[in-house]
């Protein structure tokens, strides 16, 4: 991977038939960075991130994935029943073209970082809660050693101690080499605590209405600056219009709108900089 990858999405527009859902999407994902995509349900996020990883054909506007690897986490952990799981971690690694005893030795040692001891990777899928079963879909990830990383809610089904548990599994991660990671979720407090920027897609078809750049690293955030800074996006009220939230009542509506990053179509806009704040990079 080069020092300059990245995955840099340019005019990006999208339609399913005659229904248009994405319209003129700009983004840039460097190496080592986490973009969190959130927006109400049906605002196409799934579509932005599909776009990005090639499973949907680019018809308006551009995609460059820089990235020499690129690996996906689902909602659903699409683990294939028949086979133990360390046999599905190391399925990728197969097709990679390593021999057996090299992508065994590679899955266990993946798996076990992951928290899964030699009686859960003998196991078959089934056999494991849903907590286990996602620890065994980010070791398959993980394990092919990807530069990209994209996240369709694969945490969403999790409670929180065991959501907790991923994120920092994720982290470690992404402290120990340049990991970048395109995220989707729908729990604001999740986008805050895990990324260096937030995209707020809203709209029909959608636009990027607001953005949110979190300089503390994530590593750092503690539960309280989190809770802080996910009240202060909330307050905003072209995020609660995403949303379709009433006008914000609390305290939090009244603060300075520090960390947030608004943008209007066609422009950029720096409501209140901020300690946090980094300078806005979306190229309108
Ligand atoms: N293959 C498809 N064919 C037709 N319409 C589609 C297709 N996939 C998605 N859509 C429509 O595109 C819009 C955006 O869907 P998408 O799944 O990207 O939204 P989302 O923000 O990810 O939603 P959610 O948060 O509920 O998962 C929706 O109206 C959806 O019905």
């Amino acid at each position: 991977m080069s020092a300059a990858a990245a995955l840099t999405v340019q005019a990006l527009s999208h339609a399913f038939g005659p229904r248009e859902v994405l319209q003129e999407i700009a983004l840039q994902l460097p190496a080592g960075h986490t973009l969190a995509l959130v927006g109400p349900s049906g605002s196409g996020k799934s579509t932005l991130l599909h776009l990005c990883a090639g499973l949907l054909t680019v018809r308006a506007g551009r995609v460059d994935n820089g990235f020499a690897r690129t690996a996906m986490l689902f909602q659903q952990p699409h683990l294939l029943p028949w086979k133990t799981v360390l046999d599905n971690i190391a399925l990728g690694l197969k097709a990679r073209g390593l021999r057996a005893p090299q992508r065994l030795a590679q899955a266990r040692a993946m798996g076990e970082a992951m928290g899964l001891d030699a009686l859960a990777l003998a196991q078959f899928p089934g056999q494991l809660s849903g907590g286990m079963q996602s620890r065994a879909a980010l070791a398959r990830a993980l394990v092919l050693q990807p530069d990209l990383l994209l996240l369709d809610e694969p945490f969403s089904a999790l409670d929180i101690g065991l959501r907790e548990q991923m994120h920092q599994l994720l982290l470690a991660e992404q402290a120990r080499r340049q990991l970048a990671v395109l995220m989707i979720t729908h729990d604001l407090t999740e986008a805050v605590a895990l990324a260096d920027s937030v995209l707020v897609l809203a709209g029909s078809p959608a636009r990027i209405c607001w953005r949110l750049d979190l300089a503390l690293p994530a590593l750092q955030r503690d539960d309280d600056w989190v809770h802080r800074q996910t009240a202060l996006l909330l307050a905003q009220p072209v995020v609660r219009a995403a949303f379709e939230l009433p006008p914000a009542k609390r305290e939090a509506a009244r603060q300075p709108a520090a960390d947030v990053t608004g943008l209007q179509p066609g422009q950029a806009v720096l409501q209140t900089p901020a300690l946090d704040t980094h300078r806005c990079e979306v190229p309108l």
